[in-house]
């Protein structure tokens, strides 16, 4: 529905596919949301590591929420559409048919999402190669790529799928062809997941070496051999059947997508700073870092120059902003790790009922049960003893480790709603204590950070952010608006329609601080000394101390596989 300032004018829709659900958003040529909506998306996880989705459930989802965007409002007025999602693979057969990415032959679950790590054998053997597009991805492919998960399907389902296979799409190239019929990829996805180079182009050696030679022998025809920037305006715009589907007018601007991280970085660091006493005000944009919290979380942050960080994804020329590289760092579980705590909790039925009971959602109460219980301490204090390693999924950066597991230390024999919520605390904490571990790799790579802009389903829980300014030592900035992914995809369909000559002019004009957020330097030493103590509680005989107390678990050679 439509809602807030109505002012006429050209409007964009900005479509945004999440782990956990679909949003679609109105938004204006100031970046002004004037209408939201959401739909949760299914998941199946048929074995344990396993993580399916379907595309047909996804498309249905976007045209849902699109249609309840634009109702009520004059839909002449929408001059672009841009999509973003995250980097799952699509597997269609030559009619574009969904075709199954499972044993069970179920081709409604069509996709393999990116959290999904079937293909550990694969990315082993890839990283085994060491072949040179080895250095754009941090040195060390991670199984959440797209070149380990082709292999695993033609290694495992030949005949279901891979012999059928027509187009294997990243999942935002997908949504772009299903608007417009163009099957071109954006260059993001293809940079970013698949081993593309923006300079070269694709490298044949490499998938001769790895066993995928089909695509070679093919010119590229499944996995995309036309590329466009992000922004860039595909075929004929909105076909008819789309924008019946959509609730948009036919011909309408499509623009070339970008993987969800990507989007919420161009939602964000573009913002005008001046007038908040940042120290990146009057910098070059690459004191910025945008960090994405939701699922999982990404580091985002780009420089003018290609900058090689062991274990921290890229460096990927204009994969994000135009003619900037992009280095992306990232926990693979974020926002999942802390529904995972919180929920797998003996207190949890307690802290349901109650934060039901007060109308509040459960991070919401657990915070001010911290606030009750930290009495005249500083929040931080409650975990002195308590420490989590948060990779329960894996190190995807700077470790770059996916056989690393999840930790807590400190536990004791109660499990009530006060240990649930120096738990949740903790968990917070490990994960602050990630981003700084992954801004420290940059900054030994040679970038100079000196503000975070976060935003994600995560940048809405106060306690997250303070944590991430107090362990960090930096600045937060979040934006005007709490959904700035949907403003990157925005910025996406108006660039596409051709109303601002840049995504950087149209990123200074979308993105827009709301809020700051400064470290509490006081509680500085504290989370110090906890740093210290949960790295050496948790790492290996064999690590070793850096300058600044990180532990490097693999202290001789670059991360292993
Ligand atoms: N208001 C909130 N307070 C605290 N956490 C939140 C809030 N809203 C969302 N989250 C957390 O953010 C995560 C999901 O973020 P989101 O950006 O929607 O994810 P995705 O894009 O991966 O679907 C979940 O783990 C959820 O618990
Ligand atoms: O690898 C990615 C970005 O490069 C994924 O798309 C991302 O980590 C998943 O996003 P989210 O946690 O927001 O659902």
């Amino acid at each position: 529905m439509l809602g807030g300032d109505q002012e006429p004018g050209n409007y964009y829709v900005g479509v945004d596919v999440g782990t956990g659900s679909v949003r679609a958003a109105l938004v204006d040529q100031r970046g002004i949301l004037l209408a939201f909506a959401d739909q949760p998306i299914n998941q199946w996880e048929p074995q344990f590591n396993h993580h399916e989705q379907s595309s047909e459930d996804i498309w249905a989802a976007c045209c849902v929420v699109t249609k309840q965007v634009v109702q009520g409002i004059d839909v002449n007025q929408i001059r672009g559409l841009g999509f973003d999602a995250t980097c799952s693979l699509v597997v269609l057969d030559k009619q574009f048919r969904p075709l199954p990415v499972n044993h069970e032959g179920d081709a409604h679950r069509n996709i393999i999402m990116w959290l999904d790590h079937r293909a550990v054998s694969q990315v082993r053997r890839i990283n085994e190669t060491k072949h040179s597009v080895l250095q754009f991805v941090g040195g060390v492919m991670s199984v959440e790529m797209q070149a380990p998960k082709l292999l695993w399907l033609k290694e495992n389902l030949r005949e279901t799928c891979w012999d059928k296979a027509g187009h294997f799409f990243d999942l935002p190239d997908f949504l772009s062809w299903k608007a417009t019929g163009v099957t071109a990829r954006s260059l993001c996805s293809l940079v970013c997941k698949w081993t593309y180079s923006a300079e070269k182009g694709w490298d044949d050696s490499f998938w001769k070496m790895i066993g995928l030679e089909d695509f070679v022998a093919d010119n590229y025809n499944k996995i995309g051999n036309q590329v466009l920037p992000p922004g860039a305006s595909l075929g004929n715009g909105l076909t008819p059947e789309a924008a019946k589907d959509l609730g948009l007018p036919a011909g309408i601007a499509v623009a070339a997508s970008l993987i969800d991280a990507h989007a919420g970085g161009l939602g964000v660091i573009g913002a005008d700073v001046r007038g908040y006493g940042l120290a990146c005000e009057g910098q070059p944009v690459t004191s910025r870092l945008a960090v994405i919290c939701g699922t999982s979380s990404c580091h985002m942050g780009i420089s003018k120059d290609p900058i090689f960080v062991p274990g921290v994804w890229g460096p990927y020329f204009s994969a994000m902003v135009p003619g900037f590289w992009l280095n992306e760092g990232g926990q693979s579980v974020t926002g999942k790790l802390i529904d995972h705590m919180v929920q797998g909790h003996a207190a949890f039925p307690e802290l349901q009922a109650k934060a039901t009971a007060r109308c509040q959602s459960v991070y919401a109460y657990l915070n001010s049960h911290l606030d009750l219980i930290k009495k005249a301490q500083p929040v931080g204090f409650l975990t002195v003893d308590l420490h989590v390693w948060p990779d329960f999924h894996g190190n995807r950066s700077p470790l770059a480790d996916l056989t690393l597991k999840g930790m807590v230390t400190g536990l004791k024999l109660s499990q009530d709603l006060d240990d649930l919520a120096i738990l949740y605390l903790a968990t917070v904490q490990a994960i602050a204590f990630g981003t700084r571990l992954i801004i420290e790799a940059m900054e030994a790579g040679g970038h100079s950070i000196s503000t975070l802009f976060l935003c994600g389903g995560l940048s809405k829980n106060p306690l997250f952010v303070q944590m991430h300014a107090d362990i960090t030592g930096m600045p937060v900035v979040l934006s005007q608006e709490v959904e700035s992914v949907l403003v990157g995809a925005a910025i996406l369909g108006a660039c596409a329609s051709g109303d601002f000559a840049s995504v950087q002019e149209a990123m200074a004009r979308m993105s827009k601080v709301g809020k700051v957020v400064f470290p509490r330097l006081e509680d500085k030493s504290l989370h110090q000394n906890s740093f210290l103590r949960t790295s050496f509680q948790t790492i290996p005989e064999s690590a070793e101390t850096c300058s600044t107390g990180i532990i490097n678990p693999h202290p001789t050679s670059a991360p292993p596989a």
